[in-house]
């Protein structure tokens, strides 16, 4: 059974709908669906990652390497509409306390402030876990910013639609299993790794970089997070474009293990756009093959 960042009604859950209509297990946070993957409590989780609008889920990027080790086998896409949701009989110009997720606040920042200037807003630990606190009786919170099918799903009154600042952002959901075998190659995957800087060192950040750039692989996100031991030490979560069996990708990795003091490999996977990548030349698995054959070659003289 796969679990989810819960509870029924969040943006994670409508994401986990697109892929299964199977049972699944609501955990109240990301930590506590990853920690559900670790002690096989759950077959896999599927937990968000990344948003178009306010960047990575901080949660998810440090929980992913904190404890035994763990895989991303697919990532899902959705778009992210909110609207704000009270109990029926409450008007928009009386709501004071709204309550949400800090994303979704994030997300619709402008429109609180100039709709619902008067009004505090307070983090909840989900959107849909905001919708279900707004539903009962004696809530001290007026109204949630939620999805859609939260609102519905916890009887609320839609105040107003489509509140986000941003018109068109999505969200990027991964699913998490155990770490095991890597799937197969499709041609259009990409690859997330961890990568620790050295620490006090000029160009560590370009070491990192270098390896990929050197190889022809592309980067479709990079974020650094404290690693939280020190002031100034960070580790960067990068996705690229491409598999492990890719020989350009596997050589990053190899690079990346020379010059990082600690690597995680966290999955290839294949992309939810099925976009394939633009290999340049000298970048393909012939030119590799070819290249590591003249190398050999070379020692093979007499
Ligand atoms: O609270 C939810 O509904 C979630 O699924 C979490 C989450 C997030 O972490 O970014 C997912 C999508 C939206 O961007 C807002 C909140």
């Amino acid at each position: 059974m796969l679990g989810y960042f819960g509870p029924a009604g969040t943006f994670t859950h409508q994401a986990l709908r697109t892929v299964t209509d199977e049972e699944a297990l609501a955990f109240a946070s990301v930590r506590e669906a990853l920690d559900a993957v670790r002690s096989g409590v759950v077959d896999g989780a599927v937990v968000p990652i990344e948003n178009s609008v306010e960047g990575g889920v901080s949660a998810t990027l440090d929980e992913l390497i904190a404890g035994s080790p763990l895989s991303i086998r697919r990532e899902i896409v959705i778009p992210v509409e909110f609207g704000l949701y009270a109990r029926e009989g409450t008007r928009i110009e009386d709501v004071r306390n709204v309550l949400t997720h800090g994303h979704a606040a994030a997300q619709c920042r402008n429109w609180l402030s100039v709709t619902l200037p008067e009004a505090t807003v307070t983090e909840a630990g989900s959107t849909a876990g905001a919708a279900a606190e707004v539903a009962s009786p004696d809530s001290r919170f007026d109204a949630a910013v939620c999805a859609r099918v939260a609102g519905e799903m916890y009887g609320l009154t839609e105040l107003a639609y489509q509140i986000e600042d941003n018109a068109g952002a999505v969200t990027r959901f991964v699913e998490v299993g155990p770490a095991g075998p890597v799937p197969p190659q499709t041609g259009a995957d990409k690859t997330t790794i961890v990568a620790f800087m050295r620490q006090d060192h000029a160009g560590a950040l370009l070491e990192i970089l270098e390896q990929f750039a050197v190889r022809g692989v592309n980067l479709s996100r990079i974020e650094s997070r404290p690693t939280k031991t020190a002031l100034g030490s960070y580790f960067f979560s990068i996705d690229c474009e491409g598999h492990l069996h890719d020989r350009r990708v596997a050589e990053t990795l190899q690079g990346l293990h020379r010059v990082c003091p600690q690597v995680y490999f966290l999955g290839s996977y294949p992309r939810a756009n099925q976009r394939r990548p633009e290999i340049g030349i000298g970048f393909s698995d012939q030119e590799f093959d070819a290249a590591a054959s003249w190398v050999n070659s070379l020692s093979r003289r007499r």
